[in-house]
């Protein structure tokens, strides 16, 4: 049997299963890609928040890349919680020596709000990793936090992206799903999410569902757009798989704890949805 695509996490542990590199492997294993990764740091982690963080030495997370790059090799890269600007530096220079396509998702804050990342860092991302980004997929806050640009509306979307493909990324996924969230503002009752190159753009919408637990859909829907460049799709083709994957994961989201549960990666093997 020949080998299927292989894809690397670059990213956080969250010890209760829901989000980082727990969410982006179960993700890959469900598109049926390897998956591997690469830790940058552990979390203790649950439904009701973040409890505690601690970054690996950049040796750790530099002899993590090597072994996996240079001996069993990789056709898509996924980056998530980065925690300070020297693992984001290291992490952006090996991405750059890297030909694989690399898909950053600029993680921020936990959906409690515990910061995943130093304030330090955001330099960082700008002028390092964002640059040799295939696809960068940041929320509401994360983007406004990188450019400034405070999205209110459709137009807003699309004035983020702009303002996103200025430090080099080819092609700005801005995530509107937070935005919708707010009685609609947003996309009428719709999770909308806008991805653009700077020439083509892309709507993607899907119904807005109200269910809370929501924990983990950014590092899902990066490691499922990673897992379709994988297997040799076009970005737009990757992400509209991805959207349409998280949506389905979101419905089937369900409780664990006490707080807000994970989505439900295994949800098309549990419903038998398609
Ligand atoms: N309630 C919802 N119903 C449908 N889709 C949603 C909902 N919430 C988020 N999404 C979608 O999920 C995807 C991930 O977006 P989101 O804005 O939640 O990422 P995030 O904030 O980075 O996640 P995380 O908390 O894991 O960091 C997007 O496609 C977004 O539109
Ligand atoms: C480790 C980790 N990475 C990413 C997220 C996304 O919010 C999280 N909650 N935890």
């Amino acid at each position: 049997m020949s080998a299927p695509p292989r894809v690397l996490t670059v990213a956080g542990s969250d010890s209760g299963g829901g989000a980082g590199i727990q969410a982006d492997l179960k993700t890959m294993l469900a598109f049926g890609v390897h998956g591997m990764s690469v830790l940058t740091a552990v979390t203790a982690q649950n439904s009701l928040g973040v409890q505690g963080a601690w970054e690996l030495p950049v040796e750790a997370v530099r002899a993590q890349y090597r072994s996996v790059v240079d001996d069993i090799g990789v056709q898509a890269v996924k980056t998530g919680m980065l925690a300070s600007a020297e693992l984001v530096e290291t992490v952006a220079e090996l991405i750059g020596g890297t030909e694989a396509p690399a898909v950053v998702d600029p993680v921020g804050v936990s959906k409690h709000g515990d910061s995943l990342l130093a304030a330090s860092a955001l330099d960082s991302v700008r002028t390092k990793l964002l640059p040799v980004a295939t696809v960068a997929t940041p929320n509401l806050d994360e983007v406004a936090q990188l450019t400034g640009v405070r999205v209110e509306s459709e137009d807003g979307l699309r004035r983020a992206a702009a303002a996103l493909l200025s430090y080099g990324p080819k092609w700005a996924l801005i995530k509107g799903g937070h935005l919708s969230g707010d009685a609609g503002r947003v996309g009428g009752g719709q999770a909308v999410d806008f991805l653009t190159d700077g020439s083509e753009e892309h709507w993607l919408r899907a119904p807005r569902l109200d269910n809370r637990h929501t924990h983990g859909t950014g590092c899902t829907l990066a490691s499922a757009i990673a897992s379709g460049l994988a297997k040799g799709q076009s970005v737009p083709e990757a992400v509209a798989a991805a959207k349409e994957y998280v949506t389905g994961a979101i419905a089937d989201g369900f409780a664990l704890g006490g707080g807000i549960g994970p989505v439900d990666h295994g949800w098309r093997w549990r419903t038998g949805r398609a």
